[in-house]
């Protein structure tokens, strides 16, 4: 790929222009907000202007509900060969753009599974993409070109390509991201009017389950519309779940042994549920996040601690697979969880505490 135009240049398009300009391509921006072209281009993610040839793809990063339309635009203005986007629902969008007279064999839908909870340019990092899944959803009509092309946009931001059918592609995501995301904003909803007193002793595992509610209302709106019946369903399952655990709850605290008993046996079957649906969430390059051992380590406030510490796991030849960070505005200390390879944690603990670091035990 030699040019691309990233039409959209928010959270989602400034990465991977980013990404795409850090590996060579000639990458064009347009938004309907002159400003945030302008911003992404700062930054270097390319030149704030409309190609005056066709490109070589054309990535529509803009809401959902715009996608339909400014393919067609595109379409008809000639800015690229081909055309894909990054939107989070997939059915609804190949038959908006039928009905909006875009010319399909040019189209290839796409979706990231990578984001933030922030928007706009200055939320851009070229590694969003790095090791994540890109669902790509080719029509019965899409052009082996639109296929190539959007395979090496793919590659070109360090993803892992996965090609699905438009409705399987809607229900994982009602499951693994839209459903969650409505259970996140419902959780954090709770603490709007609750004490301060409760609020300020939060902990990292509410912050850990509600940080995605954090993510822009108009995008999730648009989402949400987009994708109702299967996000429903997901949630009528957590509503099935979530009277039984009201009445499991119920009945542990009440008078009837039996009934207790059972309570807390429901309870339980629920939590070792819990356990093992978590343990099926891959990690880093699809493997699982329980294939890797922690090292949590403490690091102090200061600039440049994390680095020193990546440095050390350099010295010690140990590839870090992931890192969790959970850094308190306004402590001194943050913990720093790195997730490597099992059979060498031991080894790097001990050469972290050798070196001065503070290894949780
Ligand atoms: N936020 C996330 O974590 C993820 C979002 N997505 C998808 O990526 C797309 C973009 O989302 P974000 O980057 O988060 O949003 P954003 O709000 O950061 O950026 C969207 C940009 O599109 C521009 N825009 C809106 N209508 C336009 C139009 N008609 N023509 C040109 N520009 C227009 C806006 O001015 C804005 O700069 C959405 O379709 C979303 O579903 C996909 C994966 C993750
Ligand atoms: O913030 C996160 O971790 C996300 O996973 C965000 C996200 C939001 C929307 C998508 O369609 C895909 C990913």
């Amino acid at each position: 790929m030699r040019s691309a135009l990233v039409v959209g240049t928010g959270l989602i398009g400034t990465s991977l222009a980013l990404a795409l300009s850090r590996r060579g391509v000639d990458v064009y921006l347009s938004d309907a907000d002159e400003s945030a072209a302008r911003t992404a281009a700062s930054l270097g993610a390319g030149r704030a202007v409309l190609p005056s040839q066709p490109v070589d793809l054309a990535v529509l990063a803009v809401p959902p509900a715009r996608i339909a339309e400014v393919l067609a635009k595109g379409q008809q203005e000639d800015w690229a060969r081909v055309f894909t986007d990054v939107g989070s629902v997939k059915a609804r969008l190949h038959d908006a753009a039928a009905v909006a007279g875009a010319d399909l064999s040019r189209f290839i839908g796409g979706h990231p599974l990578a984001g933030r909870e922030r928007s706009g340019p200055l939320a851009g990092r070229a590694d969003l993409f790095e090791g994540r899944p890109w669902v790509l959803t080719p029509g019965p009509t899409t052009s082996r070109d639109a296929l190539n092309q959007a395979l090496e946009l793919v590659s070109l931001c360090g993803a892992v390509p996965v090609v699905m059918d438009t409705d399987e592609h809607d229900h994982a995501v009602a499951l693994i991201s839209h459903a969650p995301h409505l259970v996140a904003a419902l959780m954090a909803a709770r603490l709007e009017n609750a004490r301060e007193e409760s609020v300020r002793i939060s902990g990292t595992g509410i912050r850990d389950l509600t940080r995605i509610a954090g993510g822009a209302p108009e995008l999730w709106e648009d989402i949400l519309a987009a994708n109702a019946p299967a996000i429903a369903e997901v949630l009528a399952a957590y509503a099935d779940d979530l009277t039984a655990a009201v009445q499991a709850l119920h009945a542990v605290a009440g008078p009837d042994a039996e009934a207790a008993k059972r309570g807390a046996a429901d309870l339980a079957d629920l939590l070792r549920r819990g356990n093992a649906g978590h343990a099926r969430i891959p990690g880093k390059h699809g493997a699982t996040s329980a294939s890797y051992a922690v090292v949590p380590v403490l690091i102090s406030d200061r600039p440049g601690e994390l680095a020193r510490l990546f440095a050390a796991a350099g010295s010690a030849g140990v590839n870090i697979e992931d890192v969790r960070i959970d850094h308190s505005p306004g402590r001194e200390a943050g913990l720093v969880e790195l997730l490597v390879d099992p059979t060498v944690a031991d080894r790097f603990a001990t050469s972290l505490g050798a070196a001065g670091w503070t290894v949780q035990a």
